[in-house]
Order: C-alpha cells, then structure tokens, then sequence
C-alpha cells in the first residue's frame, strides 16, 4: 500500500496532512521493553472500512506500517488506541493486536449494548481499556449513564478508562471522572493552552485531578497539538515543541508512576505540519531527565498497567511478531 493513500473508496478530509514517511532513527536510544502507549490503525479502508459517523476520514495506516515504526524507532510494543473514525467497529484494532502477538495491546470503543461475550472476545485479543471522548470536534457527547453503563461492564475485567477532553471542559467533567472506580488514563495532558502559565488555575485545576485522584494516570502526549511557540519536531531538531515542556515535565517530576508516553502516530488531525517521529523520541529526556523517570514513564508504567502480572525480560528480544 502506498504512504498516504486511502483505500475502500473513501477520499481523505480536504487538507488532511499524510504520517511523515521515512522518520529518523531516534539519538536517544530507548531502554529495552520501551512501550508507545498511544497509537492508532486506520484501516484500510478496503478492508476495515471508516465508520458512518466519523468527523474525518484519514489516510490509511496500517497495523504493518505501526510494526515497521515501531521497530524502526526501538520501542518494544504498542498500545493500539481506537480512533473516532472507527466508531465502535474495533476489527482493524482487533486485527492488529492479533497480529502482534503479545507485543501489543488496545483500548477499545464500545457502546452501552456491549455483550460480555463481545467485552471477552476484546479482551482476549488484548484490548485492556475503553476510551470515553469528550472532544467535541471528534463526537457527539454520549450521555453519562451509558458511560456509567460501561464502567460497570467493564470494570470485572481488571480494564481502564481512557478519557479525551479539553482543558475548558474538565471543570464541568470533573465530578464525573473522579467517580470512576476504576483506573483512570487522560490523554495528552487534557490539552492544556500552553500559552497559559503552568503554574497558573487551569494547569492547577488538572494537577489537583491527578492529586486527589491516586487512580488518574496521564499520557504525556502530543506536544505537536498542543504547542504555540514549536520549534517543529523536524529536521533533527533536539528542542521541539519547548513551549509544552514546562507542563509535561511537571506531571512526570511529580507523578512519575503514573504518566505513559506515545507517539500518537499516524497523527490524526494535524492542520500545519507533521512531526518526524523519530525527532519526537529525541525530545524525551527534556521531559523526564533521568534514567530512572525513563524507565518509569517508557517501561515500568505502560508494562503495569497493560501487561500486569509479566515481567519484561529484556535479554528476551523475539517477544511476540
Ligand atoms: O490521536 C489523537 O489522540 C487525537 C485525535 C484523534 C482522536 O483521538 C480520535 O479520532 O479518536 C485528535 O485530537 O484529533
């Protein structure tokens, strides 16, 4: 399949900017087991077609071109997450995690009708986790009984709840995160506006979530959505995106069991450019600084939450596909 085309008769939303194709090898070198716990699939379209309701229509990216960055960037695994323009349809994560044998696991979309024999089904491919989006450009709000409905479907199988909002949003969503019992993981920060102080009440408000809320874990993600100033994660640049570093630093200094790190390939969304992935690797020492907070944020913490119970051995290096 070709970089950057989309298959199954679907056209790309206009302005759609393509997965950079060719990224560099990473400087920093990653320690051994190193997780990218936020990815997606798209497609193809051909053979896993886009969902009816879906707000875009991207490029193919298949679990195949997945495996080859991931193999290319030195991470050990993937933490495959659905994507809105997949719906509730999870068969191309489905197939991907099979794929990957234990070197992969997800988090799936599910509606409120999910049977227990479709929630073990998903489970025994791999699936730990459901997403709930908040995101209004990506969905229509789904109402919170059908969440709760959910949690408590999915809460027996040991799984988490990863939540997508905006920084606007969470003082309205607050109460409602905080009551879910189980595990909790926030995307990217909940989208802080970096141009604001991240000492300041709406940084404030999301570092005393994560405080009063020991289940809340964070992905220290998408520097490339969130940053004003760049510098562009691209052409070997060793200090991108330093407007966002502040913020994620914060979280990883102060709650370094509980933060995750993913590339978010292939980048969904992105309107002015695309970031290098490699050059997005280099930039994880500016925000955890030593070996041990690496360890914690790219082994330690994505190995516990998605495979609990296993312990990486790292002199075992044909895990899986
Ligand atoms: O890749 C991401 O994390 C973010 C997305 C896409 C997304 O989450 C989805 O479609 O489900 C975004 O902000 O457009």
């Amino acid at each position: 399949m070709a970089h950057g085309e989309t298959t199954g008769g679907f056209e790309k939303t206009p302005g759609w900017l393509d997965w950079y194709d060719g990224p560099a090898t990473p400087t920093f070198r990653l320690p051994a087991g190193a997780v990218d716990a936020h990815c997606h699939v798209f497609g193809p379209g051909a053979q896993f077609p886009y969902a009816p309701e879906r707000k875009y229509t991207p490029c193919d990216a298949s679990a195949d071109e997945l495996f080859a960055l991931r193999d290319q960037l030195g991470f050990t695994s993937n933490v495959i997450v659905q994507a809105t323009c997949h719906g509730a349809d999870n068969s191309a994560l489905v197939d991907a995690l099979r794929r990957a044998g234990d070197r992969a696991r997800g988090v799936a979309t599910v509606r409120r009708d999910v049977t227990e024999q479709e929630l073990a089904e998903l489970h025994d491919a791999g699936v730990r986790g459901v997403r709930f989006n908040f995101v209004k450009r990506l969905v229509d709000r789904v109402p919170t009984d059908a969440l709760e409905e959910i949690v408590a479907k999915i809460a027996p199988l040991g799984w988490h709840v990863v939540i997508y909002f905006e920084a606007d949003d969470l003082p309205e969503l607050y109460d409602f995160f905080s009551a879910i019992p189980t595990d909790v993981v926030v995307d990217h920060m909940g989208r802080p506006d970096v141009t604001k102080d991240p000492d300041g009440p709406e940084f404030g408000l999301f570092l005393r979530f994560l405080r009063e809320n020991p289940n809340v874990w964070t992905k220290v993600t998408c520097p490339e959505r969130l940053s004003v100033t760049g510098p562009r994660a691209l052409d070997g640049e060793q200090d991108a995106y330093r407007d966002v570093v502040p913020f994620a630093r914060r979280v990883v200094e102060e709650f370094p069991d509980r933060v995750l790190w993913g590339t978010d390939w292939p980048h969904p969304n992105l309107k002015d450019h695309m970031p290098d992935d490699g050059v997005l690797v280099d930039g994880i020492p500016r925000i955890a600084p030593t070996p041990d907070l690496q360890r914690r944020l790219l082994v330690d913490n994505p190995r516990r939450l998605y495979w609990p119970g296993t312990s990486f051995d790292p002199s075992a290096s044909s895990e899986g596909a």
